[in-house]
């Protein structure tokens, strides 16, 4: 026998089963049978698949209690673990993001549900038993099984078991009932019964109990996407969706779709009501699971779902797929592109409804996966508008976030474009001297401070017929500016003359019709990338050349003004020259962009103050 050690983060997340901090302990039964469900699945593909030898006459999951010994065994004869498959899977936990959520966790005392973002399947046995014993043995092995034991405390035992049957039995030795505490009896029949009809009625396989010589079936393996909504309980659906996205919150919304003629299939989705922690990691776990007439085929199939509708969970059972299907065919398979573009649909379209059936609940969507549908307008043109339509921004106007139709509404007479600007933060845009015509005029303008805004603005030309300008890009000409009177002074050789200094920066030096507080902004031309863009590019290693800018000037600023009359008096001054240099810095820093030299900028300001003192 061996004694090893747990994982540091499998210890830690141990730690909090045992002093469980989660008042539902009923769910770790859910787990247990969730795990021997997907054991039964793999022996079944393995045999169907890869042609293992196995006996899959009667896969099934059986719960064994003993009142004396308070113990309760869960036992499947699925497809079992090697001695390092255990030490690997039930050791150590191999996701991502662990240790940052495990922190999390540990400060939020007030909200144990973050644990179910993190599904910690097994681990919640300890919630109840202060010793769990697993006893397994792979299919298709010769030789002896595997014996782990722990008391959840650091570490677990690993020891030969010389008859083991095929499959895992996990026993626990289960904690004194203290139902101030929610620890029930679980050696019960009808609690087992209540929590096995509530958690897992759906289960494909029969979970059946045994009591001495008497065995019943616990569940009613109905396939939930099968069955007419109106038959279906709410609680069913939670507990189904539980199941498949191992979430332990209420998923957001449920979808239903069956579509019947010449390729039949039906699916069963959902939203759910929280982003994952690991949304916008790559090597997260995403796809749909796909069935062939009730059998399960695969999981995490990614053809049936774009990324970036990679959050939604569910089912997709197709009628006419072979058993054998590859993920290399389901790749190509007109019917998998077909079926996909099909729940795409529904799924935007099920979140418009949503728009006016249920603010609040669009509004809790969009603030938990806005950001990743949003990469959708990069990767389906087609879908622009369906996208489009279901986004919320921030704006300039109040608080809460508007979509494009309610903006549209809302456009001043005369006004013919939708106003945006992007950048690292609110604050940062509301105060960009780019704002400061728009405010000035009460035009509204969108405030996009996500990074996959920069990219998609610059892809997406209009919504609706109405085009999307940034207040950042090529000239302005506001509605009302043909009332303003033009500036006084010829500015023309100044503007020569700035021009010629800053040619290294610059590619042309304007009057501005954007300002009205700032001295002076940097503008992109119309068809030029933006900074930000420039600067994502290059951060992923595409070196191009750089994009030159447009420093505009406000006339009416005295600082503008008085150059104006600086450069008229005497166009060889020296300190004009500094004076240029501290014109496009401050420029640039107003909209919080990179001085290319800040020791030489600090310099050139340092020396200007000390003659004002
Ligand atoms: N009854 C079982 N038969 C075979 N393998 C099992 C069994 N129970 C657990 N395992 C293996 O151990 C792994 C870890 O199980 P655990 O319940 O901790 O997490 P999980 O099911 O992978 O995911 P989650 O934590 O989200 O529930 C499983 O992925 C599976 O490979």
């Amino acid at each position: 026998m061996e004694t090893l050690e747990f994982q540091a983060e499998a210890r830690q997340l141990l730690q909090l089963m045992v002093h469980s901090i989660y008042s539902n302990k009923d769910i770790f039964l859910r787990e247990l049978i969730s795990n021997a469900s997907d054991a039964l699945d793999k022996l079944r593909l393995a045999k169907l698949q890869d042609g293992l030898e196995a006996d899959t006459s009667d896969l099934h999951i059986e719960i064994e209690v003993d009142a004396e010994a308070r113990t309760l065994a869960v036992r499947d004869n699925g497809i079992g673990m090697t001695r390092d498959e255990v030490v690997a899977l039930i050791g150590t936990i191999a996701k991502s993001g662990t240790a940052e959520l495990l922190g999390k966790l540990k400060e939020a005392k007030e909200s144990p549900e973050l644990i179910g973002q993190f599904g910690v399947g097994f681990y919640s046995t300890f919630m109840v038993a202060d010793r769990v014993e697993l006893v397994t043995r792979k299919a298709g092995t010769e030789g002896h099984g595997t014996r782990w034991e722990s008391t959840g405390e650091g570490t677990f035992t690993i020891d030969e078991a010389p008859d083991a049957p095929i499959g895992t039995t996990v026993t626990l030795h289960l904690r004194p009932k203290d139902e101030d505490d929610a620890l029930y009896d679980y050696t019960d029949e009808w609690k087992l019964k209540e929590i096995v009809k509530r958690y897992s009625d759906f289960i494909s396989f029969p979970i059946r109990k045994r009591s001495g010589e008497e065995v019943q079936t616990l569940n009613s393996q109905k396939a939930l996407w099968a069955r007419p909504r109106s038959e279906v309980t709410d609680e069913e659906y939670h507990e189904f969706y539980k199941h498949i996205s191992h979430d332990w919150t209420d998923p957001l919304e449920i979808i239903n779709m069956k579509a019947e003629g010449t390729f039949e299939y039906e699916a069963l989705l959902f939203i759910p009501s929280r982003a994952p922690h690991d949304l916008f990691q790559r090597d997260a776990r995403r796809g749909l699971q796909l069935y062939v007439k009730r059998v399960f085929i695969m999981d995490d199939s990614k053809e049936l779902i774009p990324d970036y509708l990679r959050f939604v969970k569910g089912v997709v059972d197709a009628a006419d797929l072979s058993l054998n299907i590859s993920r290399e065919i389901l790749q190509q398979d007109r019917h998998i592109q077909m079926i996909r573009r099909r729940l795409v649909k529904k799924v935007l379209s099920t979140i418009k409804d949503l728009q006016t059936s249920n603010p609040e609940k669009y509004a809790t969507f969009w603030r938990e996966f806005g950001r990743a549908v949003k990469e959708g307008l990069l990767a389906e043109p087609d879908n622009h508008k369906p996208i489009l339509e279901i986004a919320s921004f921030a704006t300039t106007e109040g608080t809460e976030p508007t979509t494009l139709a309610a903006y549209v509404e809302r456009m001043k007479e005369g006004q013919e474009e939708i106003y945006f600007l992007t950048g690292e933060s609110r604050s940062q845009v509301e105060n960009s001297p780019h704002m400061e015509a728009f405010r000035a005029q009460g035009y509204e303008v969108l405030i996009l401070t996500d990074p996959v805004d920069e990219i998609w603005t610059d892809v997406v030309p209009d919504f609706d017929g109405r085009k999307l300008r940034s207040i950042a890009r090529g000239s302005v000409d506001l509605p009302q500016d043909e009332e303003k009177p033009e500036p006084e002074g010829d500015f023309g050789p100044l503007l020569g003359f700035l021009g010629e200094k800053l040619s290294e920066q610059v590619k042309e030096v304007r009057l501005s019709h954007r300002l009205t507080t700032s001295a002076a902004c940097l503008v992109s031309d119309a068809d030029d990338i933006t900074p930000a863009l420039e600067k994502m590019y290059r951060a992923m290693g595409q070196e191009g050349p750089r994009v030159k800018r447009i420093l505009e000037l406000n006339p009416d600023h005295p600082l503008v003004a008085g150059l104006r009359a600086a450069h008229e008096r005497s166009a060889e001054d020296t300190s004009l020259r500094d004076t240029a240099e501290l014109l496009y810095g401050t420029a640039l820093l107003a909209e919080g962009g990179d001085l290319e030299d800040p020791a030489k900028f600090a310099k050139l300001l340092a020396d200007r103050l000390a003659q004002t003192v």
